[in-house]
């Protein structure tokens, strides 16, 4: 008798799919925002693998929103032109010169080759900051640190960073409408007409609270949020990431991005997933399997 069955490996792949079917049905028409940090583009294979997840999403119904940073690709810029850079909580102090060439890196670069890996992977896709059709608003950010010598409060200017204040989301709309996968750049444009640099996973996050998202995806270069003996800390709720927060646990990059999660969950999106980006396929690996992956924030 001759045996149908398939060979195990060809089964495996079948049985893959079938595990992806409930998933593919709650999300078709749904919102996903990505983060993707400058820490995550990784080599030429990780980057092809993050422009085919992407695809694949919009492939199968889901609208994804990719939000870039670039905070490594600026620091090398500003160092070859000799500019120093100095970071106050995670955010970079930003000043007219420092604001040009953020702007200069994150839009003009790194956003046209994310935009071009999109297309190479069979996708469609338009890269915009914020200025484009004015469509994220930003305010000057000030930042008070506690003076370790003093005890007391110090406010610090920060020059041109900014957050956003207002999404008018009708462009990201009608991108995504007409089967476009917008690609956004963390620069937008102030009332007093200056430029303002963003901190990425800030503007990820607003943006996300503003289409109301079903999922917002973080992807950096850890394997989430750990903990003090290193251990990776699956899950946290707001309360939570103030503990982790209040006893240094969490420091530099990591406080804007929790801080983010938290004021996306608390606007609305359902769930904020902080993924290993130098993982390949994280991002499917998350939506379409039962193992979830890196750390989920939910209210
Ligand atoms: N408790 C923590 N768990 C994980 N990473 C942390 C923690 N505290 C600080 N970090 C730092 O946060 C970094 C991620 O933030 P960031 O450098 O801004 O990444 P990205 O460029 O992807 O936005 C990690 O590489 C790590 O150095
Ligand atoms: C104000 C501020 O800090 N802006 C960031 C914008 C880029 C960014 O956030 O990139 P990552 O996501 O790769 O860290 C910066 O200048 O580095």
């Amino acid at each position: 008798m001759t045996n149908h069955a398939p060979a195990p490996a060809l089964l495996a792949k079948a049985e893959t799919l079938v595990e992806a079917l409930p998933y593919l049905q709650r999300y078709a028409g749904a919102t996903f925002v990505v983060k993707y940090g400058g820490h995550a583009m990784g080599s030429p294979e990780l980057q092809r693998d993050f422009a085919e997840d992407v695809v694949l999403l919009k492939a199968v119904g889901i609208n994804p929103v990719v939000v870039h940073g670039g905070g490594p690709q600026i620091g090398a810029m500003l160092k070859r032109l000799g500019v120093e850079s100095r970071f106050v909580d995670g955010l970079r102090v930003t000043d007219a010169e420092t604001a040009q060439i953020a702007e200069m890196v994150l839009a003009g670069s790194i956003n046209k080759e994310i935009v071009g890996w999109i297309g190479q992977a069979g996708g469609r896709a338009v890269g915009l900051s914020g200025k484009d059709a004015g469509f994220v608003t930003a305010e000057k950010v000030g930042r008070s640190t506690p003076d370790k010598l003093q005890g007391i409060e110090r406010h610090v200017d920060l020059g041109f960073v900014g957050e956003p204040v207002g999404v008018d989301r009708r462009i990201i709309d009608t991108l995504s409408a007409a089967d476009i996968i917008p690609v956004i750049a963390p620069i937008a444009i102030g009332a007093d007409g200056h430029t303002y640099n963003i901190n990425a996973d800030t503007m990820a996050g607003a943006i996300a609270a503003a289409l109301g998202a079903k999922r917002f995806f973080l992807l950096t270069d850890v394997a989430g949020v750990l903990d003090k003996q290193g251990e990776l800390l699956t899950d946290l709720d707001p309360a939570a990431i103030a503990e982790l927060r209040a006893d240094g646990t969490i420091s530099g990059g990591m406080i804007p991005k929790l801080e983010t999660c938290v004021a996306a969950v608390e606007a609305g999106v359902d769930a904020a997933v902080i993924l290993d980006g130098r993982v390949p396929h994280a991002m499917l690996l998350e939506i379409f399997t039962r193992q979830g992956a890196g750390t989920l924030v939910h209210r």
